[in-house]
């Protein structure tokens, strides 16, 4: 006989854990199934151990930059404590803590792989083979994820490549790594693994720059540094056969040049693949394989009777923890009642790039808002205009450029390059979710000498 509940949420990530915890504190008998570990990928093996592994190296290039804390400072890193410091942070790879949270949640963690059969009802398989049947009465949750996408390059599968998961939990520093991709798991990954210690890191870039969604000058900053940290980047370059007899010893990796590369690991940072091949999707009329689209209230589309919602990175909109949290409560709120539309998907996403120098961007650039035939208007100071960075080290580079909508004087996007702006970028979601006229912003006067009085010089260069 089945289990009813009025919400079954499939997943147990960030977005999965928000969704249930939303709907179970609304009074809703919800259950959570995860088949692997409460807290998803996120915090075992993708944004809690890279930033465990970057913040060490962070720190250590702000001393080398900070006169009397160099001479200090000499070391390298110790790599094998920041290791440590990266298993302490993922807790050894144990879900008691979220466990815990999810009894005081008053949820029912279901543990198994979790499929849809049919309208309302999800199928849960236990390790053992057992499965146990479970039915909603309100709505099912699909927050499933992704994992890393491997193409189908020659021999790439069969060199047991790193994913993220080695990337983030590798117990030992390569000697040479090649890293496939560009984008920010490329970035952070190989600047973390480079800083660690590693005698060669080279990222191989198919395009002409790396972190292509970002505002241009963002990704150029971020590309110098990464070669200044001793990370080999080579743009245009694409794998086109990679050879490893056994999986294991030296990996040979072919390029389109024709050319040959060496490596210890290779790390395949090439975007990733939504969890949806066999969650039962068949069953409900939509396609295995594919994110599952959604309406803005979180509800898959094509789905009758609007039961069916899904958040997180298993519907594609937004491929961040926060983002798919953000969806999460909403999709909660909406399954207790609400009809709250998730409108900062489109218009408002923050993300921040924790390389140093770090990256904190929100809204659009100025290539997306001219692309969506808005009156654009943009300004762009360094952040050499301001004291507060000077205090804060020497020979920083940086910069923030703001998108403004010029017909309406608000913004609409804010991109910062510098250390430690992933901390001023809340301000700039602040302004563009809440569409603040720059004539009010004039009155929001930044504090002296921190480094956020970059946003005066950046209303005084609009002409305020
Ligand atoms: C290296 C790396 C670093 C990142 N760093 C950041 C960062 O700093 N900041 C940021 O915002 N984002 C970051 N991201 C992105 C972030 O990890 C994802 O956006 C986030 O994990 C998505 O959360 P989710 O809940 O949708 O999915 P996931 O975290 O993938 O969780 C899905 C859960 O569902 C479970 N599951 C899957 N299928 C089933 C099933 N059939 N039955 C039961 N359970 C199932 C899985 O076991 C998993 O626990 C990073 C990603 C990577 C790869
Ligand atoms: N700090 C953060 O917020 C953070 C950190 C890491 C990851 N993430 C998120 O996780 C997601 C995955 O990150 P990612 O870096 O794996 O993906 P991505 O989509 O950001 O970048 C993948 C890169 O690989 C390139 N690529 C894809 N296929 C290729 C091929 N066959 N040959 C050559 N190049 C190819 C693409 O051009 C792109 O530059 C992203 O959406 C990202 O936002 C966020």
């Amino acid at each position: 006989m089945a289990d009813a509940f009025d919400v079954v949420v499939i997943g147990g990530g960030p977005a999965g854990e928000n969704a249930a915890g939303r709907t179970a504190a609304g009074g809703l008998a919800t259950a959570l199934v995860e088949t692997e570990l409460l807290g998803g990928e996120c915090s075992y093996w993708a944004c809690i151990p890279s930033k465990a592994l970057l913040r060490p190296p962070e720190v250590h290039w702000l001393a080398r930059h900070s006169p009397g804390v160099r001479e200090a400072v000499k070391k390298p890193l110790d790599a094998s404590e920041v290791l440590a410091f990266r298993d302490k942070m993922v807790h050894g790879y144990d879900d008691k803590g979220q466990a815990e949270w999810a009894r005081h949640a008053k949820l029912e963690v279901v543990r198994g792989h979790g499929r849809l059969a049919g309208p309302r009802t999800v199928r849960v398989t236990s390790r053992d083979g057992a499965t146990r049947e479970l039915t909603a009465r309100r709505a099912v949750v699909l927050a499933t994820g992704s994992r890393a996408r491997i193409p189908d390059i020659p021999g790439l599968r069969e060199a047991k490549p790193w994913t993220n998961r080695e990337g983030t939990g590798a117990g030992k520093v390569p000697r040479r790594l090649v890293v496939m991709g560009g984008g920010v798991v490329a970035a952070e990954l190989s600047q973390a693994w480079k800083s660690l210690g590693a005698e060669e890191v080279t990222l191989l870039q198919r395009s002409e720059h790396i972190l292509t969604r970002l505002e241009p000058f963002a990704a150029e900053l971020v590309e110098k540094a990464l070669r200044e940290s001793g990370v080999t980047v080579r743009t245009r370059t694409q794998v086109t056969r990679v050879h490893r007899p056994g999986g294991q010893g030296e990996v040979t990796l072919t390029l389109d040049s024709g050319e040959t590369l060496r490596a210890d690991e290779v790390l395949v940072a090439l975007g990733r693949e939504v969890a949806t091949r066999d969650v039962g999707l068949e069953t409900v009329g939509l396609t295995p394989g594919k994110p599952v689209e959604v309406d803005d209230l979180l509800r898959a589309r094509g789905v009758e009777g609007g039961w069916l919602y899904a958040c997180g990175d298993v519907n594609g909109r937004n491929l961040l923890t926060h983002m798919g949290k953000y969806q999460a409560r909403l999709a909660g709120d909406n399954i207790l009642g609400r009809q709250e539309e998730a409108w900062a998907d489109a218009r408002a996403t923050p993300q921040v790039i924790f390389t140093h120098p770090q990256v904190g961007a929100v809204g659009l650039t100025e290539a997306e808002a001219r692309e969506r035939g808005l009156p654009v208007r943009t300004v762009q100071v360094g952040l050499d205009s301001v004291a507060g960075t000077s205090l804060l080290g020497q020979g920083f580079e940086g910069g923030v450029k703001l998108v403004v909508d010029e017909q309406r004087r608000v913004l609409l996007g804010a991109t910062f390059v510098g250390p430690g702006v992933g901390e001023m970028l809340h301000a700039a979601t602040i302004a563009v979710a809440g569409e603040v006229p720059l004539d009010k912003l004039w009155h929001a006067v930044p504090a002296f000498p921190a480094v956020s009085e970059v946003w005066l010089r950046l209303l005084e260069a609009y002409g305020l």
